[in-house]
């Protein structure tokens, strides 16, 4: 095994490339995250993200591009660096029998140094059912257990693919707290999500995908650029509706209040991420379809 620099990205792909028949599912992708970041990839459907986060975490073969993953190629990396990853499955239907409490202990003996299993049942709230039978429990219980089952090897960097589909809003916040809790023990994560909110609370980055690339990344407020989260002074008179874009509202609002003895109608609008995210993704397909076009 080499080993690098634990100053090296915990990711590093570029390039990246895979297809299923006549499906480019990742069509040169470039991603780049550092020890100890949260990075959440966001993305329609068929987008190409479960694809990656399965290249990455060695599962899946790519046709092309340079992948590192704690400096490792998944597709060549050994057992030690497997203890060194945390993968979240979908589903253990083969231990359903087992108790959550026995199938945590039972993952935990396969790593050199194991979080407590216990605590790891407490942080993801299933002390209550920790004698259960795992096919006894509920869809986000279920999705807890694999949470669980992640996490107890303590490792470096762990994969969450859409860790909270199926979660009531107190479970999704009781999980939120658990990845926080990872993130101050140093812990890399790279998520993905449908869920603009959870990736506004936990990512450092959150980075978009449409049809197998990149279009964009930045922090949660910077993400669109310079602009795409400008508040929007809209008021209503006699000539129709204005809107004002502006970076200091207050000061718009002062002004308008100066001519005006009560401003008609006003609001004063700030995009969420989701509407950065959704212009986003409608930029992307208008290139995508302008590609098209060229090509006909
Ligand atoms: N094993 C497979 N065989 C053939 N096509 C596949 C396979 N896995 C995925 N695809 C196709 O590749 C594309 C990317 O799929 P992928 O699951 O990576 O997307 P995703 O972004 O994770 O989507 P979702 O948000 O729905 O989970 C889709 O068009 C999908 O239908």
């Amino acid at each position: 095994m080499t080993t690098r620099p634990s100053s090296s990205p915990a990711i590093e792909v570029a390039g990246l490339r895979k297809r299923y028949g006549r499906k480019q599912a990742v069509d040169g992708l470039d991603l780049s995250v550092e020890r100890g970041e949260i990075v959440a990839i966001l993305g329609p459907n068929g987008a190409g993200k479960t694809t990656t986060v399965e290249i990455l975490e060695g599962f899946r073969h790519r046709d092309d591009g340079v992948v590192r993953v704690l400096g490792e190629d998944p597709q060549t990396a050994d057992r030690d660096w497997r203890a060194r990853i945390g993968v979240v499955l979908q589903g253990t239907n083969d231990l359903a029998e087992a108790t959550v409490a026995e199938l945590v202990r039972h993952f935990a003996r396969y790593y050199p140094d194991p979080r407590d299993p216990d605590e790891v049942i407490d942080a993801v709230g299933l002390r209550e059912k920790a004698r259960v039978r795992a096919r006894q429990l509920s869809g986000g219980q279920r999705r807890r257990l694999d949470v669980a089952l992640g996490i107890v090897g303590r490792p470096e960097l762990v994969f969450l693919d859409e860790p909270t589909t199926g979660f009531d809003p107190q479970a999704r916040r009781s999980f939120w707290d658990l990845v926080e809790g990872l993130r101050s023990d140093g812990t890399t994560i790279l998520l993905t999500t449908h869920y603009l909110e959870e990736a506004e609370r936990l990512a450092d980055r959150v980075v978009v995908v449409a049809d197998g690339r990149v279009v964009a990344e930045g922090t949660p407020d910077d993400l669109g650029g310079r602009g795409a989260r400008q508040a929007v002074v809209r008021w209503v008179d006699a000539g129709g509706t204005h809107e004002v874009r502006t970076d200091t509202p207050t000061r718009t609002v002062t002004e308008l209040a100066a001519r005006y003895d009560e401003i008609p109608e006003l609001q004063v609008l700030r995009p969420t991420l989701e509407d950065v995210y959704l212009g986003l993704l409608q930029g992307a397909g208008a290139q995508v379809h302008e590609l098209q076009e060229a090509v006909r």
